[in-house]
């Protein structure tokens, strides 16, 4: 056997499945196309416990934070990069009426945890309109997306596991307990090809339900806040002066250009929070792989068990995605069930009721 996977797309996904299943001493086979767009790399990399409008935990937020501060840092250390950035998020209030609806949520004990005891609202005045104070989200930060994806893919690259190409589904052959390709043999084959997935004919019956989003890269010479601010709109420290500023969500333009209503989307909603000025250096836009449920989409095809997808992470892949990993792979082991909200199973019907079955 040439591999044990072979995986197909090295975005967040498919890097941090890669390295599981590398981890646990599984022989993996990445392919890519770096001519192809990725979500991961417009996503600004922030993981924050607490979401929305509404200030609720996110889904499984006590699970996944402390699996994805292992992950990360055990890819740290094993491969010597900086990746995890620990920060909170200061969200100021917008009313009095949110003030309070907010400071009575955080005696909740789901919401607790999750919320500094205080906060110094007096040392963002200079910078951030903020007469209603704020507070501030605990355990958050963001992962250094593009350092993460180049590290992986150097390291299957030095291992001769790495493979630059456009991958076909229909040049595969499939049979019941292996893959062939090219003049490989491989256990199974998984695609996590994020956005581009609806294209693949093996598994182009999923209920995808991608949302654009447009984050902009700016400098600012006189901001030395080091939280991510949110109210709506992010302002995120990435290094020295450099800073972004994002995101948008829309349904209706999905496609992978950037577009001037997005950069002024962005720029009014920032005009009401930041007070100080601020330079455009770039936009970048992305796809993200969300669903109609919203809820990843992992598993194995109904007809070919030497097929499966880790996808449909949506707006949340690097946080779904290091548990998810885990749990993928303990199932692929046949060590555990997959949770029966991410499992591909629950669309099944979608998949007989089409086409595609035979
Ligand atoms: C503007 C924006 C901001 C975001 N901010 C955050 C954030 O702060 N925090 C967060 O957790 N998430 C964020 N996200 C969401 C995040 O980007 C996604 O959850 C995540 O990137 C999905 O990863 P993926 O690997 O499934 O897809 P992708 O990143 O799109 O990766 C798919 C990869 O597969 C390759 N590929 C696809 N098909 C093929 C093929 N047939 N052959 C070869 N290669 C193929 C593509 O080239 C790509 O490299 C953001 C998204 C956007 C758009």
């Amino acid at each position: 056997m040439t591999a044990d996977y072979l995986i197909v797309g090295q975005g967040i996904a498919g890097s941090v499945l890669a390295w599981t299943l590398h981890r646990r001493g599984k022989k993996v086979v990445l392919v890519n196309s770096s001519q192809l767009p990725s979500a991961s790399l417009a996503a600004a990399g922030i993981f924050n416990p607490l979401t929305g409008k509404k200030l609720v935990r996110t889904w499984k937020a006590d699970q996944l934070f402390p699996f994805l501060n292992t992950f990360y840092g055990e890819v740290e250390q094993e491969l010597k990069i900086p990746l995890l950035h620990y920060s909170n998020i200061y969200r100021p209030f917008r009313s009095v009426e949110e003030q309070n609806n907010y400071l009575a949520q955080t005696s909740d004990s789901s919401i607790s945890p999750y919320v500094a005891e205080s906060v110094d609202n007096q040392q963002y005045q200079p910078y951030i309109h903020n007469p209603f104070g704020g507070l501030e989200v605990t355990r958050s930060g963001w992962v250094d997306v593009p350092v993460f994806l180049n590290a992986i893919r150097l390291f299957f690259q030095e291992q001769n596991r790495y493979v630059e190409t456009n991958f076909e589904a229909k040049k595969v052959e499939i049979r019941e307990n292996e893959i062939l390709w090219e003049d490989g043999i491989y256990g199974k084959i998984i695609f996590c090809e994020g956005p581009h997935a609806y294209q693949n004919p093996l598994f182009d019956w999923l209920p995808y339900n991608p949302v654009k989003g447009q984050v902009l890269d700016v400098t600012m010479d006189n901001y030395p806040v080091t939280s991510i601010v949110n109210q709506g709109v992010f302002i995120m420290p990435v290094e020295s002066n450099r800073y972004r500023i994002g995101a948008t969500y829309t349904w209706h333009d999905i496609d992978w250009q950037t577009t001037e209503d997005g950069k002024a989307f962005l720029q009014q909603k920032v005009q009401g929070l930041l007070k100080v000025p601020y330079r455009i250096v770039g936009q970048r836009v992305g796809i993200r792989p969300a669903t109609k449920d919203r809820r990843p989409l992992i598993g194995l095809h109904p007809a070919h068990p030497a097929v499966g997808i880790f996808n449909g992470l949506g707006t949340k892949g690097v946080s779904l995605a290091p548990f998810f990993a885990d749990q993928f792979a303990d199932f692929l082991e046949g060590r555990k069930e997959l949770d029966p909200e991410v499992n591909i199973e629950r669309s099944f019907s979608l998949y007989y009721s089409g086409k595609n079955v035979g």
